[in-house]
C-alpha cells in the first residue's frame, strides 16, 4: 500500500489526478461529486486520509478537520478558502494550501462578461429571443454604454487588477480602494487610489468585488454603500456572495436607485429558484460561480494543488500556505540541515531549560540570518512542546497557537556579529530572569551542538546522551565511565567543558542506548556530580 492517500472531493482536472497518482507513494481516491452530493459520507471516511483537496463545494468543517486524525494538509483548487475552517485546521496541526495564480484571468474576464452582459441585457434579451419575442425585446431592452463610466474595484489584487486593465480598454475611469494598494502601483496601474470603500463608491456608474470574504468584507455592500453609487449603477460580483447584503441589493433595485446586477456567487450556494434576485427583470445576469470554470483554469489550478500536494507529502516543501509560512525547494535546499538541528536543540532545552518558560528566542547568526528560517524557529518550538505532549498533537502548522495558549512566545532575531562558527543557531529558553540557552552549528555537512548552557561542547545532534554538571576535579569522569560500563552502556562519544568561575564542568557523554532511571539514580548518587540528565535527541 502507498504511503500516503489523499481525498479529492471536488471536480479538479484529470491532469491533476494523474500528477498525484503517478507518484508511488501516493494513493487517491477521486470522487469528483463527494463534496457537493455525498457530504454526509465525509465523516465515515476522512479518518483514512493524508491529505484532502476541494474546491468550493467541499466544506471541511470543523468537525470534518477533527475527525481528520492523519490529515496533514488540504488543498484549495482555487483561491477563497472561506469555505475551509482555518481556524480548525490551524489547531488540529493541519496546513492549509490554495492556488493563487491559476484562475485570476479567467474570473477576470468572466466578470468582465458579466459587466458587459449586464449593461446590454444580455441573458433576459436572449431569454426572450427563445421565446420568439424579438420585436417585443427590442424595445424593452435599451442597454447602457460603460464608455467615460466610473468604475470603482473593491479589491485591487490579481483579479481586480486584470479588470482594471480591461475596463481602461473600455475607456472607463478606475477608482480602486485595497488596503494594501499604494500610491506609487495605483499610478502604475493608472487608477484613483481611494482611501476608503465609501470614496470608491461615491458616485460610481459601476461596482466591481474582488476582495476575499471576511468578517471585515461580509456585506460590503449594503445599503448605505449602495446609496453612495450613481443613480443607475450596476453592481457586479465574481468574488462572494456574502460581500453582498442580498434584500439590501433587491432594494435598491427595485427603488430604481440601481439599476442592475451581474452574479457569479451568491451569499448561499446553490441559490434556490426562488431567490429574491432571480425575479428583478432587466440588467440582471446570473452565471452560476463560474468564474474559475473555464478548461486553462482548470488544469492550471487542477495541477498547481496536485503538485502542492504531493510535493508536501514526499519532500516536506511548502508553496502556498495561508495558515503558516511557506517553504519552497530552493529555501527548503538552503534552510533544510538546520531543522534537525533546531528539531535536537528544542528537545534538549526540553530537558534541560526551566519548565513553564515564558519565551523561547532563536537567534540566527552569520549568512543564515539572511535567510528564511520561520520554519527552523517553529521546528524547535515545535520540538519543544512535544516533549510535554502526547505524539503528534503539536506541530509546525499548530504550534504558534498552541504556545500562545500556553503563554509562551517565540521570538526570532538575526544577529549579524561575528561567531567562531561561520552559522549559529542559538536557542534561549526563559523563565523570568531564568535563562537556557543552548547552541548548534553546520560544520561540513554535519549538524552538531556546540554549545549547553554557554560552555563549548561538541557532540552529535541524534543519540542517547548522559549530560553532567559535575565538580570540575579529578576523578569524576572516571567514575561515570566505570558506572556506565557496569551497565553495559558503550560511549561512543565524549565532550567536556568548564566553567573556570565556578569551579564547576559540563560532561556530556553519548551512549548507545537510552538510559536506564536506575543507572540515572546511581549517577546522581556519585560524589562530584551535581546534576545529571539523560536525554535521547
Ligand atoms: N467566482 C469565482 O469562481 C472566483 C472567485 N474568486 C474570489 O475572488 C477573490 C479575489 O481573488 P484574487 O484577486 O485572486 O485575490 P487577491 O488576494 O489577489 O486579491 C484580493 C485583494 O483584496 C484586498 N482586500 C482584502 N480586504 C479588503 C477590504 N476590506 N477592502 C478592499 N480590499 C481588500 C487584498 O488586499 C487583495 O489585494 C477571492 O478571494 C475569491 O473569493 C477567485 C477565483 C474564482
Ligand atoms: O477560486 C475560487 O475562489 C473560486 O471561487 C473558484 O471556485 P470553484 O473552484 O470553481 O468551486
Amino acid at each position: 500500500m502507498a504511503k500516503y492517500r489523499v481525498l479529492v472531493s471536488d471536480p479538479i482536472s484529470e491532469i491533476g489526478v494523474a500528477a498525484l497518482e503517478s507518484h508511488p507513494d501516493i494513493d487517491v481516491d477521486f470522487i469528483p461529486d463527494l463534496g457537493s452530493k455525498n457530504a454526509d459520507k465525509i465523516p465515515g471516511m476522512i479518518a483514512d486520509y493524508d491529505a484532502w483537496i476541494v474546491r468550493s463545494q467541499t466544506k471541511p468543517n470543523a468537525e470534518l478537520i477533527a475527525k481528520g486524525t492523519k490529515l496533514r494538509a488540504i488543498g484549495r483548487a482555487g483561491v477563497g478558502v472561506d469555505n475551509i475552517d482555518r481556524q480548525a485546521a490551524t489547531d488540529h496541526g493541519v496546513i492549509v494550501m490554495n492556488t493563487p495564480t491559476g484562475n485570476t484571468i479567467s474570473t477576470a474576464e468572466q466578470a468582465f462578461t458579466l459587466m458587459l452582459a449586464t449593461a446590454r441585457n444580455i441573458g433576459p434579451a436572449h431569454a426572450e429571443v427563445l421565446k420568439g419575442n424579438f420585436v417585443a425585446a427590442r424595445k424593452a431592452y435599451q442597454g447602457i454604454e460603460l464608455n467615460g463610466k466610473r468604475l470603482a474595484v473593491l479589491g485591487m489584487g490579481r483579479i481586480g487588477s486584470e479588470f482594471a486593465k480591461r475596463a481602461q480598454a473600455f475607456n472607463m475611469q478606475v477608482v480602486a480602494y485595497d488596503p494594501f494598494l499604494t500610491q506609487a502601483r495605483a499610478d502604475q496601474l493608472k487608477v484613483e487610489l481611494a482611501a476608503t470603500p465609501e470614496a470608491a463608491l461615491t458616485g460610481a456608474d459601476v461596482v466591481t468585488l474582488h476582495v476575499p470574504l471576511t468578517d471585515e468584507t461580509k456585506h460590503i455592500l449594503d445599503e448605505k454603500s449602495l446609496a453612495l453609487m450613481n443613480k443607475g449603477a450596476l453592481v457586479i460580483n465574481c468574488a462572494r456572495g456574502g460581500l453582498i447584503d442580498e434584500p439590501a441589493l433587491k432594494a435598491a433595485i427595485e427603488s430604481g436607485h440601481i439599476a442592475g446586477c451581474g452574479l457569479d456567487v451568491f451569499e448561499d450556494e446553490p441559490p434556490s429558484a426562488d431567490h429574491p434576485l432571480f425575479s428583478l427583470g432587466k440588467h440582471v445576469t446570473f452565471t452560476p460561480h463560474l468564474g474559475a470554470s473555464t478548461n486553462e483554469a482548470q488544469e492550471n489550478v487542477g495541477i498547481q494543488v496536485a503538485e502542492q500536494i504531493r510535493d508536501f507529502l514526499t519532500t516536506g516543501e511548502i508553496r502556498n500556505a495561508i495558515n503558516m509560512p511557506s517553504l519552497d525547494a530552493a529555501a527548503l535546499a538552503e534552510v533544510g540541515p538546520y531543522l534537525d538541528l533546531a528539531a535536537s536543540l528544542g528537545k534538549l532545552l526540553a530537558k534541560l531549560g526551566p519548565e513553564n518558560p515564558d519565551s523561547l528566542r532563536v537567534s540566527y547568526h552569520g549568512p543564515l540570518a539572511q535567510k528564511d528560517t520561520a520554519l527552523v524557529s517553529r521546528t524547535a518550538l515545535t520540538a519543544l512542546l512535544e516533549a510535554s505532549r502526547p505524539d503528534g498533537q503539536v506541530n509546525i502548522v499548530n504550534v504558534t497557537s498552541i504556545a500562545a495558549q500556553m503563554g509562551l512566545d517565540l521570538i526570532e532575531s538575526t544577529i549579524n556579529a561575528a561567531t567562531e562558527y561561520n552559522e549559529l543557531v542559538v536557542a534561549e529558553l526563559r523563565k523570568g530572569d531564568v535563562r537556557y540557552r543552548v547552541a548548534g552549528t553546520i560544520i561540513g555537512k554535519s549538524p552538531r551542538i556546540v554549545e549547553i548552557d554557554r560552555l563549548y561542547v561538541d557532540t552529535n545532534i541524534k543519540g542517547h546522551f548522559l549530560i553532567v554538571r559535575n565538580d570540575d576535579r579529578p576523578g569524576i569522569v572516571g567514575a561515570l565511565g566505570t558506572l556506565l560500563g557496569n551497565s553495559n552502556q558503550n560511549i561512543a562519544n565524549l565532550s567536556l567543558a568548564r566553567n573556570k568561575s565556578d569551579g564547576n564542568a559540563l560532561t556530556v557523554i553519548e551512549v548507545d542506548a537510552p538510559l536506564s532511571e536506575e543507572l540515572m539514580s546511581s549517577i546522581r548518587a556519585t560524589p562530584g556530580v551535581l546534576s545529571a540528565t539523560g536525554a535521547t535527541l
